[in-house]
């Protein structure tokens, strides 16, 4: 199976922007874009990062300036056999949820973020396209629809978690274990409580 990871490394995570400048947010995206590729690594497949530029790093990586839904279309259209999305922002995200992911059966595999995202995709249905933005899992469960595909989708914390907003940073202190949570506790961030709710200060 091809396992492809789109990324933005230009100006990433705009919504960040109430606590991280521009040039915190690259390193934070990339580090985010290190921990999915690794552990998309460490249950056996090899990323492909699908980048709007270069990206110096360990995997290969094809560089399409296109839109999100152009550049990943192309990918499905071009692979021949079974391909994974895997959004770069999964900061959460563990060898054994991947690891479910890509097991799982059917002909097209979703698994829905928090917020109506399509954190991750198993496509093995040769007509399958992505729709993103907006609530895209009910965009897709409707293509997989149309085109008659076997659908299945993951129930999964981990994957579900990406990480958009400044709320979500509290969950990779919670939760993370890898170099996005260590970044983050390197630049000053740590837990803290507001009205009852686990929140971050700096
Ligand atoms: N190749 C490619 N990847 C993209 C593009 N836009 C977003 N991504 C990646 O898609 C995933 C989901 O991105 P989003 O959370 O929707 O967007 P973002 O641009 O990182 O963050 P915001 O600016 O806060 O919306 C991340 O892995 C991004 O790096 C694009 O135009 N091309
Ligand atoms: C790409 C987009 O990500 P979100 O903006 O929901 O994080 C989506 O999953 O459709």
């Amino acid at each position: 199976m091809h396992v492809v990871v789109p990324f933005d490394g230009r100006e990433p995570k705009t919504r960040l922007s109430p606590v991280l400048d521009i040039e915190e947010r690259r390193e934070f995206a990339r580090a985010m874009l290190e921990d999915v590729a690794s552990t998309i690594e460490s249950v056996g497949f090899e990323p492909t990062i699908l980048a709007t530029s270069d990206v110096d790093c360990e995997w290969p990586v094809v560089v399409d300036e296109r839109t999100l839904d152009a550049a990943v279309n192309d990918r499905l259209a071009e692979i021949d056999g079974p391909v994974a999305i895997v959004m770069a922002d999964l900061a959460l995200a563990t060898p054994d949820a991947l690891g479910r992911l890509f097991a799982a059966g059917g002909d097209v595999v979703l698994a829905p973020g928090r917020g109506g995202g399509t954190n991750a995709i198993v496509a093995r249905h040769p007509d399958f396209r992505v729709d993103y933005h907006d609530a895209s899992i009910t965009d897709h469960r409707e293509i997989a629809h149309d085109i008659g595909a076997e659908m299945a989708e993951v129930d999964s914390f981990r994957l579900a978690s990406d990480v958009d907003d400044p709320a979500d940073l509290a969950e990779v202190l919670l939760h993370g274990e890898g170099r996005a949570a260590a970044w983050l506790r390197e630049h000053g961030f740590e837990l803290a409580s507001e009205a009852g709710r686990v929140s971050i200060e700096r």
